[in-house]
């Protein structure tokens, strides 16, 4: 799977967003090790603040189906440029990738940024920051 398919796969990922408060569709394509594509998308509420974005949709929607281990995400939407994930989908990405895992984030008009977890989270907070206090103890 090449990083224009997986774009593509967020494209269509993005079809299915359920957003009738903000009317701003996000798609995500997870690429799992064993080559298969999770979808996901926002799903909004009327209850703002129970929102899941797109990212975090397709995470949640791998590990609740036992899959654990994941190759690149690529993240699109109808944004000036390339789209920015927000700080919650970024922790989530920390949480379940290496920080060299390629992260493609793209729009409609086809622009396209290559980074990786690491970079859209330097410092995260994690696992080993909670294993250092139970050491402490
Ligand atoms: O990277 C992003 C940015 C925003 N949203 C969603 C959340 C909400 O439904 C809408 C506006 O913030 O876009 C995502 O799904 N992913
Ligand atoms: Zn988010």
């Amino acid at each position: 799977m090449d990083k224009v398919k997986l774009m593509e796969e967020a494209q269509i990922a993005r079809e299915k967003a359920y957003v009738p408060y903000s009317k701003f569709k996000v798609g995500a394509a997870l690429l799992t090790t064993d080559g298969q594509v999770i979808h996901g998308c926002n799903i909004e509420n009327s209850g703002y603040s129970m929102t899941n974005c797109a990212e975090r949709t397709a995470f949640f929607k791998a590990i609740s189906e036992g899959i654990t281990e994941f190759k690149a995400l690529a993240v699109t939407g109808d944004t000036e440029g390339p789209i920015s994930p927000c700080g919650a989908c970024r922790q989530v990405m920390a949480e379940f990738c290496d920080s060299d895992m390629p992260v493609y984030l793209t729009n409609l008009n086809g622009n396209v940024q290559e980074t990786t977890v690491g970079e859209l989270l330097p410092g995260a907070f994690s696992k080993e920051d909670l294993d250092y206090a139970e050491g402490q103890q």
